[in-house]
């Protein structure tokens, strides 16, 4: 975020600014809202996208009853400093309706799942469920997650010599799972790789 709170003009509209929330990744509007300045200093604290309710009359965070969280990842305010765009990771659909978005769109993206199943191992590195395989792994320490990853890759190689679609696929899919599980590990995300992808495509 490259502007101060004190810049947002948020007097012109009652003070009220409309928050326009995009998706980060696949840069679709998914919904929008007003923030006062109460609710913004919220967002900025929690790192969750908080609305002031208009209807509710009072602060209300996205996802506060469904789960549905909006993690912000980016903050710009607009040139007249009266309308924020917040780029976000949606944990899931973010309309009541259930829909991906406020005008009932799907979030077509292959990369957008991968995010959410991010953010899934991530909370289970936070707040471990007994019952999880991931959490199970996290607790065997790094020699474990990083020999998983090698098996995964050499059953990987195995599935590619045969013509066997279903395994090759569901052999990819372990891999890719106990990858993600070992960025997570590390403390890295897709977006650290992306970005390092993104300098050599320059
Ligand atoms: N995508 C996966 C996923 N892919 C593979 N696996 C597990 O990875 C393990 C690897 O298979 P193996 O045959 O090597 O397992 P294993 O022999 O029991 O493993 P080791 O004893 O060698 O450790 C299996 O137990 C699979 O169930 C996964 N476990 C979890 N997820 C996802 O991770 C998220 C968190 O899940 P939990 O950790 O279960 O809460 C959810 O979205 C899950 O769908």
């Amino acid at each position: 975020m490259d502007f101060k709170i004190e810049d947002i003009d948020f007097e012109k509209m009652s003070g009220l600014v409309p928050a326009i929330i995009q998706d980060q990744n696949t840069l679709k509007v998914l919904m929008q809202g007003f923030m006062n300045k109460a609710s913004f200093e919220k967002t900025i604290k929690d790192n969750k996208v908080c609305f002031y309710s208009r209807s509710k009359e009072r602060l209300w965070t996205k996802g506060e009853e469904s789960g549905n969280f909006l993690n912000v990842k980016e903050i710009l305010l607009d040139c007249d400093k009266d309308s924020l765009l917040i780029k976000v990771d949606p944990v899931g659909p973010v309309c009541h309706t259930g829909s991906d978005t406020c005008w009932d769109e799907e979030n077509k993206s292959e990369g957008r799942f991968l995010h959410y199943l991010e953010s899934v191992l991530e909370s289970r590195k936070n707040a471990p469920p007994e019952t999880s395989y991931t959490a199970s792994l996290f607790a065997k320490g790094i020699n474990k997650v990083a020999q998983k990853v090698g098996e995964e890759a050499v059953e990987l190689v195995i599935e590619a010599k045969d013509d066997n679609e279903y395994l090759f696929l569901n052999e990819s899919a372990d891999l890719m799972y106990h990858y993600l599980v070992l960025l997570q590990y590390k403390g890295y995300t897709i977006a650290d790789v992306e970005q390092i992808l993104r300098e050599r495509h320059k």
